[in-house]
């Protein structure tokens, strides 16, 4: 088992998951000083439709809102491949002054939305998708507490089904997950990382929009209202929460973040 803090966090996981000491791991700061212009990236091509019926869990690390969908499609950009939707979570904190995974300047936002993808071109499956070079691309979407997001309620929603861990719902409704993305779709950093929880598989290709996007503090407190395993009490009896699911920043090793825009 791992975790997030204690013995089982991410100072350790490198015992258990070799990967997470590796030279492209993630998350990492985005230096803007540093961010390289490439004036060759085709435009993004994001093509999700609403019909998918989906199901969302909470394992215990997160809430993941699984997509089965074959019409869900990413291309363009940084990709030389087509990518498909697998699923999309987020990572959040215990208070509005942190939860991102990565951070901009140093600046780290209240949460982080990751939709996670694998490379139908190259692979035959997710499964071995997430463990190759290539094999995943992570849109990745900064958030900050501010104006209500109607289109974050659709998923909320169901938060009560999940509370607890391996708590399942199926969401059938007309929802499309591009709703969650800023509108600005076209300014975004990109760099070559890794998964940022164990086993930390170095296969992810990283887009990150420059623009955040807006929920309400409210909003941001049901993220929290999740717990972290079924049935362990508190000695106090109360629930623990999950909060504080984001992994330390890691060494860029040399890498380029480049920008889609100047
Ligand atoms: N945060 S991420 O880089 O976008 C990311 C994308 C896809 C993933 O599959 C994982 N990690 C994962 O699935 N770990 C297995 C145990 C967790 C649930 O038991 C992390
Ligand atoms: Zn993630």
């Amino acid at each position: 088992a791992w975790g997030y803090e204690g013995d089982i966090g991410p100072c350790n996981w490198h015992k258990y998951f070799p990967k997470a000491g590796g030279k492209r791991q993630s998350p990492i700061d985005i230096d803007t000083s540093a961010t390289q212009y490439d004036g060759s990236f085709k435009p993004l091509r994001i093509h999700y439709d609403s019909h998918m019926c989906s199901s969302l869990t909470n394992n215990g690390h997160t809430f993941c809102m699984s997509v089965n969908s074959d019409q869900c499609n990413l291309s363009g950009g940084p990709l030389e491949d087509k990518y498909r939707l697998l699923q999309f979570h987020c990572h959040w904190g215990s208070d509005d002054t942190k939860g991102s995974e990565h951070t901009v300047d140093g600046h780290q936002y209240a949460a982080e939305l990751h939709l996670v993808h694998w490379n139908t071109d190259k692979f035959k499956s997710a499964d071995e998708a997430i463990e190759k070079n290539q094999g995943i691309a992570v849109l990745t979407a900064f958030i900050k507490a501010g104006k209500e997001h109607r289109g974050w309620n659709h998923v909320l929603s169901h938060f009560k089904d999940i509370k607890k861990v391996q708590g399942t719902s199926t969401v059938n409704e007309d929802f499309n997950p591009k709703c969650l993305l800023p509108e600005n779709q076209t300014d975004y950093w990109t760099y070559e990382g890794s998964l940022t929880t164990p086993p930390c598989h170095e296969s992810v290709r990283f887009i990150i929009f420059k623009e955040v996007v807006e929920v309400s503090s409210e909003q941001l407190a049901q993220f929290r209202s999740l717990c972290v395993c079924s049935s362990r009490k508190r000695d106090t009896g109360e629930d623990e929460h999950l909060v504080d699911n984001f992994r330390p920043i890691q060494p860029l090793n040399g890498r380029v973040v480049k920008a889609s825009f100047q």
